[in-house]
């Protein structure tokens, strides 16, 4: 045997011996593993060994590591006294063992990288769209215009502080003004822009029927509509005695996010009778506004910032643009990704609880809105007990997720919410790009019993690893849907990150990691250029990269390349 072919088998043995785990204890291990990784689903299936390992196989590849070592100094001591064809065999045989060490040596440091670039953007906190103020605890603090909304727990009225300096001019219209007044002229928001201008936030009012008079009493039961409040929205006294637990359970808040609602203050006061109280919702007056009203007296009012409209209204006058519509999808995808990981379900997503305005670029914003159905319970559990037909499962049935549809109550059944607004996101992607909520009535399906070969195809020019998304958001199983996270992964490496993935048939993660820190370079740069920080595309880049998990990023990637792999064939075989 040449030295060149003993080195050749060398490597190939060194390899085999390391993955095949020709070692006692490494053959179970890699037997699991394989067995695993063939539980895991077709993505990881045809996935590059090394490539993309989900977590629990961390503790696998670290064992093997530890076993490639014994084996290395075993295989020492036999073979260094030996004739030089063996010592030849053995030294390629330690390359190859080397190599692998190689790899999961760049795991680590990929994964060091990601933590990295995670502290630099996570320390940029996203900023509140309206400038802080200290008032506004009461309903006289605001003017209240005219009505720009209603629900069936609620009416919305477009306010101003009154707080707040005089106007100036119609641009500064308050202290509490819109910070990007400047540019937003160029939006193509000039119908509303000036009733946004003059009224900078909405009221929510909310309808009481049942809760009562007293603050407490109101707070308790509409307690999940706080959810999305800011830690000044109560007034001082009733937040410390809402901590004390006087009140009973108050629901946790989320953090400020770019894509989630943000209730600036929430305080309850007397119903007023507003302007269209008396024709439109008269049976929810109290009967001091109207004889023959239901309604108590007080109730709870939020404020929150105006929007120009919902989703659904402005999916009513455009259709996006192909790009437009993934930056949309996408923004849901990191709202609901945000509110999963503080421990929230929103569980009544629909366009109309989506609000939308435009950044400088006339790119829609979304922000995820209407937390009345939400579960958001103190453990940050998203399982919750269906001992009973009284749990409620939350609102719009239409677009409530299989797993949740189909619960029938019982001892010891849960109700897991963990990817349930992930579906949902999956269904307002069809009305995104143009065509009927598949879940509506118009095309008929039902998440309860279809069958995902039955969801109609999306545009053509919708982008595949687009569509493949939605399709994967679909799956009636959870277990083979991505989360909002790896789904929101996906499409970031969709957009921002093709040279990553390009002519690969798997991506090794060294190069993904040079991709992220090229990519917070470009980020990092463009904030330095001022406003364009605020546009949606730049605050998407940042959050995805404050939100940087190797494991989910592996999956994403996993996913991607399987889609595409998918799609290639689909091309081939026409
Ligand atoms: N911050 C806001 N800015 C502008 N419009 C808003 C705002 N909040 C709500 N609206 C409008 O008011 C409508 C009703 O609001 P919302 O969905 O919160 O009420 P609801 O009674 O809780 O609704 P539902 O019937 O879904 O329970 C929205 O669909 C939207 O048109």
């Amino acid at each position: 045997m040449s030295v060149k072919h003993a080195i050749s088998r060398g490597l190939e043995l060194g390899r085999s011996v390391f993955q095949l785990g020709l070692l006692k204890s490494g053959g179970r291990l890699a037997a699991k593993l394989r067995a695993d990784r063939f539980r895991a689903g077709p993505s990881v299936r045809t996935a590059q060994p090394q490539a993309f390992l989900p977590s629990r196989y961390r503790y696998y590849r670290t064992s093997l590591k530890g076993l490639a070592a014994q084996l290395q100094s075993a295989g020492f001591r036999r073979f260094a006294g030996g004739s030089p064809r063996n010592r030849a065999v053995f030294l390629a045989f330690g390359l190859g063992v080397g190599l692998i060490e190689q790899q999961l040596e760049d795991d680590r440091k990929s994964a060091s990288t990601c933590q990295e670039i995670q502290a630099v953007f996570r320390k940029k906190k996203f900023q509140s769209p309206l400038k802080p103020f200290t008032s506004g605890y009461k309903l006289e603090d605001y003017i209240l215009g005219n009505q720009i909304g209603k629900g069936s727990n609620a009416a919305v009225y477009e306010a101003a502080a009154q707080f707040a300096p005089p106007k100036q001019s119609a641009r500064k219209c308050s202290l509490v003004q819109i910070k990007e007044g400047e540019v937003e002229t160029e939006a193509p928001r000039s119908l509303t822009c000036c009733s946004l201008r003059n009224f900078p936030f909405a009221i929510k009012m909310m309808w009481n029927f049942g809760a009562g008079s007293s603050s407490e009493a109101i707070l308790k039961s509409m307690s999940q509509e706080l959810v999305p409040a800011g830690p000044q929205a109560l007034k001082q006294e009733i937040e410390e005695i809402t901590l004390d637990g006087h009140f009973g359970v108050l629901p946790k808040r989320v953090s400020t996010h770019p894509n989630v609602i943000r209730v600036y203050r929430a305080f309850t006061a007397d119903v007023p009778l507003l302007p269209g109280a008396q024709e439109e919702y008269p049976d929810v007056l109290p009967p001091r506004l109207n004889p023959a009203g239901l309604g108590n007296n007080r109730t709870l009012f939020l404020v929150m910032k105006n929007y120009p409209c919902t989703l659904r209204q402005y999916l009513e006058m455009s259709t996006p643009s192909r790009r437009q519509g993934t930056l949309m999808v996408l923004q849901l995808l990191e709202g609901i990704d945000h509110l999963c990981r503080e421990g929230v379900a929103h569980r009544d997503l629909k366009s109309d609880n989506v609000l939308l305005e435009f950044d400088s670029d006339g790119c829609p914003r979304l922000v995820i809105s209407d937390f009345g159905c939400c579960l958001a319970q103190s453990d940050s559990s998203l399982q919750l007990p269906f001992n009973s037909i009284w749990v409620s499962k939350g609102g719009n049935a239409s677009l409530m997720a299989p797993e949740v549809a189909t619960a029938v109550p019982g001892c010891g059944v849960v109700l897991d919410y963990s990817k349930a607004d992930a579906w949902a996101v999956g269904a307002i992607s069809y009305e995104i790009f143009g065509q009927q909520n598949p879940f509506y009535r118009a095309v008929g399906l039902e998440s309860r019993n279809y069958q995902e070969k039955q969801l109609p195809p999306l545009p053509s020019s919708v982008p595949a690893d687009v569509q493949f998304v939605i399709r994967l958001l679909l799956r009636r199983n959870p277990n083979k849907r991505p989360t909002a996270r790896v789904a929101a992964n996906m499409l970031h490496l969709s957009l921002w990150g093709r040279k990553a993935l390009a002519n690969q048939d798997s991506v090794g993660m060294r190069k993904l990691a040079d991709w992220l820190l090229c990519q917070s370079a470009v980020v990092l740069l463009k904030g330095c250029q001022g406003p364009s920080g605020n546009k949606v595309e730049a605050e998407l880049q940042r959050g995805f990269l404050a939100n940087l998990e190797l494991e989910d990023l592996r999956t994403a990637v996993g996913f991607l390349l399987y889609g595409r792999e998918q799609s290639q064939a689909c091309v081939l075989s026409v």
